[in-house]
């Protein structure tokens, strides 16, 4: 069972935010974070979410619930989306230089790294982008989710009644040779050209899609920036096959040794 480590890390990571809202509540701190936003929430009567005395604890443990939802929404899948980024990268060489290549020419024209990265430098990392859309194509990293029929739905010859689940199988429409050829080769170049509607969909879709998007693909586009201009890597004892914990890593994770260019080796 996978859930037993996390309900303990679930449990301390609660304990940690209690103290955190106490000591907010006690110093009438106001803070700008996600949870100054949800501990000042009004709604339209101007109540908010912590001052209802009889609910507090209940409001209290939905604020916190809300926190740790976004912490696991947002840190293992951009963990795991990079380390899959890597491996790819560096299991295929002649990319891999061609990625530092582009970022290389950034780095120079900021004064060699003396100058910080741009947000429009990093709308222009053409080939680092392809390769991070493949990454997610191939990882995966959310298999898939989960919806309900609000009325009737029928599709393709069959009826979805009112009220059932439906679960959209993201890892599968992603590897459909229909969809992409070659599904399981690592091919960034398949992005030159878009996907069609609806076959690409690794942060979900409509009103519950992912808000992380953007910033874990910009988070992604730093992380690159930095590592190929600045550092070498090399994996040890990489291991063929994916496990789950619960998002998709390489099998053993995947242990490397980093080294600054100027002491490469
Ligand atoms: C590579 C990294 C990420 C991937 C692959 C990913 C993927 C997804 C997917 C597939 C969903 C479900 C959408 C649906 O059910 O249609 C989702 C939901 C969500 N993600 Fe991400 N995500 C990533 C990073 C992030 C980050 C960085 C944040 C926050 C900073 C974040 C916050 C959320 C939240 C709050 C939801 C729930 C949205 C809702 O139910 O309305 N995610 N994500």
């Amino acid at each position: 069972m996978f859930f037993s480590p996390y309900s303990k890390a679930r449990k301390r990571l609660n304990q940690i935010l209690s103290e955190i809202i106490r000591e907010r509540k006690e110093k009438r701190l106001v803070e700008k974070d996600l949870l100054g936003h949800l501990l000042n929430f009004k709604d339209e009567k101007g109540e908010t979410l912590s001052e209802d005395q009889i609910a507090d604890n209940i409001t209290e443990d939905q604020i916190a619930d809300n926190i740790i939802g976004i912490l696991f929404a947002a840190q293992d899948t951009t963990a795991s989306f990079i380390t899959w980024i890597l491996k790819f990268l560096h299991d295929d060489p002649k990319l891999l230089e061609a990625v530092k290549a582009e970022q290389k020419a950034i780095y120079e024209s900021n004064n060699g790294g003396k100058e910080r990265l741009t947000w429009a430098q990093t709308r222009k990392m053409t080939l680092t982008y392809r390769v991070l859309l493949e990454g997610l194509r191939m990882a995966s990293i959310i298999s898939f989710t989960f919806r309900e029929a609000v009325v009737d739905v029928e599709y393709k010859g069959y009826l979805i009644p009112k009220g059932w689940k439906v679960m959209p199988l993201f890892r599968n429409i992603h590897h459909n040779p229909e969809f992409f050829s070659d599904p399981h080769d690592f091919d960034p170049s398949r992005f030159e050209v878009a996907p069609k509607p609806n076959t690409f969909m690794p942060f979900g879709n409509g009103v519950h899609a992912c808000p992380g998007n953007e910033l874990a693909k910009l988070e992604a586009l730093i992380l690159i920036h930095h590592l190929v201009t600045k550092f070498r890597w090399e994996v040890v004892g990489s291991e063929s096959g994916i496990q789950y914990g619960p998002f998709p890593v390489p099998q053993q994770g995947l242990p490397a040794r980093f080294w600054k260019q100027s002491s490469c080796p």
